[in-house]
């Protein structure tokens, strides 16, 4: 199949995917458009590994159909897998080589490779390009992955927790790596815990939770949908703190206003961010999910 053959990059229809008596994966539909930068969230343990490494084409499934690229990635040629980018968590590159000689060894292995040079620069690593890779830092190393995984010129990226153990910085930069590939069109891909990083990053979520999909859609529109009161908060006169959640905080700071006859000390009014709607959906508590 072509190209211009297939409208969705990852198209998932009733994935199940269960390791003996577990169900990791329980009726995952998922439709992915091309150029999309999608994420997949949820708590520990939701099927998200799992959901990821069958797009890839690295484990095997108990029902469903799966078409990345308009391909079966069971049945994935070399050709398919050349088109899809991996990050691994754990890529076993040569700790004896250097970056680029690292990124130009990877390079040999596509059809039709990206410039090493262009790649290093991509993610960061110019500074680091005579580095031994043990001589990196952690996120440093992340990066080099990230570099092996788009060093084919992949159509689509696959990442699975791609900044785990980032310090803030290093996980913006990283960000605007991902809007880079984006913006030359790669389909990407990613799992998260971080509800920033899907507010920051996707076009499109996927709430996962035991296995199944909770909710779906672009973050504005499931803020919307999922968490439509807003919490109004105020100081009281003898300094007491007070809020309240309504559907309707306009009118309650209209009658903040009367009552105070003016301006209300310590107004705020917020509304529920994509982690109230995600905790809501995934049933965690705050508590829990710290
Ligand atoms: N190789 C395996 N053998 C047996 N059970 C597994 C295996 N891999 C995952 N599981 C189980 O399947 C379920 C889903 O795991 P998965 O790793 O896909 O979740 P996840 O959403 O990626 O979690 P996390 O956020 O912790 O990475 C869990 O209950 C897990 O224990």
């Amino acid at each position: 199949m072509t190209a211009q053959e297939y409208e969705l990059a990852v198209d998932v229809r009733g994935l199940i995917k269960r390791y003996g008596g577990v169900t990791a994966v329980d009726g995952i539909d998922l439709g992915i458009r091309r150029g999309e930068v999608f994420g997949l969230l949820g708590p520990n343990g939701a099927g998200k590994s799992t959901t990821v490494e069958i797009l890839q084409g690295n484990r095997d499934r108990d029902a469903g159909e799966v078409s990345v690229l308009g391909s079966d990635p069971a049945t994935g040629t070399r050709a398919w897998r050349s088109r899809v980018g991996i990050v691994w968590q754990d890529e076993s590159a040569p700790a004896e080589l250097t970056v680029r000689e690292t990124v130009r060894h990877f390079a040999g292995y596509y059809p039709r490779p990206r410039d090493p040079e262009e790649v290093i620069a991509l993610v960061g690593l110019e500074a680091k390009a005579e580095s031994r890779i043990k001589a990196l830092s952690g996120g440093q190393r992340r990066r080099l992955d990230v570099a092996l995984g788009v060093i084919g010129g992949p159509d689509l990226l696959l990442l699975d927790e791609p900044t785990t153990g980032f310090d803030p910085a290093a996980r913006r930069q990283f960000w605007s790596l991902i809007r880079a590939l984006a913006d030359d069109g790669t389909t990407i891909v990613l799992t998260t815990h971080y509800l920033e990083e899907a507010e920051a990053l996707v076009h499109r979520l996927a709430i996962v939770a035991k296995g199944r999909i909770v909710a779906e859609g672009d973050p504005g529109t499931l803020r919307e949908r999922y968490g439509t009161e807003a919490t109004v908060a105020w100081t009281e006169p003898d300094g007491t703190p007070r809020a309240e959640r309504t559907g309707t905080p306009t009118r309650t700071v209209t009658e903040l206003t009367h009552r105070f006859g003016g301006e209300i000390p310590g107004l705020t009014v917020s509304r529920p961010t994509l982690e109230d709607v995600y905790l809501r959906l995934t049933g965690q508590s705050q508590e829990e999910a710290r």
